[in-house]
């Protein structure tokens, strides 16, 4: 067959992909006996949730990165459901379960486990991977954390394989491996990033209190060569900063069930409207869009889209520079 027929608009790599068991409670106290009322299992990881997304959205996606084969099945589900191209490499062992627990108000605690051992050679084939799924003009989204065995800098040779093929990396990722990611040349930078305020505030080495700081942070990081960075701020919206201008976008009166994955839906959106050419406001609106829409629902998914767009028209973008 030729390989060219099996490249996609937008690839999505997790190398420390998760189950999430999410557990609702009415209220959470550390040294006590914690009652639960519901839980359930999702197939995460913040590639494989931007590839959902992507999948409800519409978009042709492959899913590519690590799975252990022991608990392969609930991923294995998910992408025949939604018609994701499963390239997911499975190496011995379980992949991780991630414990998200929502109480009464909404509130979510994480604690996310350190994934399953993988070694270079896994990391190797992943790349080999997306050199043959990317395609010029389109995307690869890059996300998460590093599992156990890699180096910080694993996303470099990934970085490579995108840019090698004229494909724009799309980097959501935090800690040292965003460090490391962006000490990459100007070359194989990413084309977009997406760090929440932490995340920002970790790579910057300093607390970015006003919107100013994050503006400045993100003026920074397109010194470096990065064409566009998204600063999330959970209920307070996200900053969009380009060359040329900052917008802040947010929409107001969410319902929400759960936030985890807001973020990865965020990304989702932000990629599709790249991918279809839209400008600054554009993608705000629908990165958001995209956010609100998944916080309606429990697990990483969109509702239809009439209900995005919907929500998209909603979105109050402001212009701040
Ligand atoms: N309570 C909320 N009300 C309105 N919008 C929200 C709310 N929570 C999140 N959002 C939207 O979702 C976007 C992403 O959320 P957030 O900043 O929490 O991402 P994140 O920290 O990357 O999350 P995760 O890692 O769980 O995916 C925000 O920029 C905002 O647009
Ligand atoms: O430990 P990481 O890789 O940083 O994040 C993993 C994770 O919290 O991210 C997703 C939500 O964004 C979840 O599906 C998953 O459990």
């Amino acid at each position: 067959m030729n390989t060219t027929q099996h490249r996609v608009p937008i690839v999505t790599v997790t190398m420390n992909p998760a189950i999430d068991l999410t557990v609702r409670c009415q209220s959470l106290q550390a040294g006590a006996v914690n009652r639960a009322h519901a839980a359930r299992i999702d197939a995460g990881g913040k590639g494989i949730n931007v590839a959902s997304v992507l999948a409800d959205w519409g978009v042709a996606t492959a899913a590519t990165g690590l799975l252990g084969r022991t608990n392969a099945s609930v991923f294995e589900a998910l992408f025949d459901r939604k018609q994701i191209e499963d390239r997911c490499l499975r190496i011995s062992g379980e992949t991780r379960t991630n414990i998200k627990i929502v109480d009464g108000d909404g509130c979510t605690t994480d604690l996310n486990l350190p994934g399953l051992a993988a070694n270079p050679g896994d990391l190797r084939v992943v790349a080999d991977t997306l050199d043959d799924l990317c395609r010029e003009g389109g995307y690869a989204v890059l996300a998460g954390s590093l599992p156990s065995g890699l180096a910080d800098d694993s996303y470099l040779p990934l970085l490579r394989a995108v840019a090698a093929r004229g494909a724009r990396a799309v980097l959501d990722t935090s800690g040292a491996p965003l460090t490391a990611a962006l000490g990459a040349p100007r070359e194989l930078l990413p084309y977009a990033i997406k760090p929440n305020r932490h995340e920002l505030e970790a790579w910057a080495g300093e607390p970015l209190v006003r919107t100013d700081d994050l503006i400045r942070a993100a003026r920074r990081l397109q010194a470096l060569g990065v064409s566009l960075v998204v600063v999330s701020q959970g209920e307070h919206g996200a900053l969009f900063v380009d060359q040329h201008r900052v917008l802040h976008a947010g929409i107001s009166a969410v319902a929400a069930i759960s936030s985890v994955g807001a973020g990865d839906a965020m990304v989702a959106g932000l990629t599709s409207a790249l991918l279809d050419g839209a400008d600054l406001e554009g993608i705000a609106r629908r990165a958001t869009a995209f956010a609100a829409a998944k916080l309606g629902l429990p697990g990483p998914h969109l509702p239809d889209r009439h209900a995005v767009q919907r929500l998209a028209a909603d979105v109050l973008v402001t212009r701040l520079a």
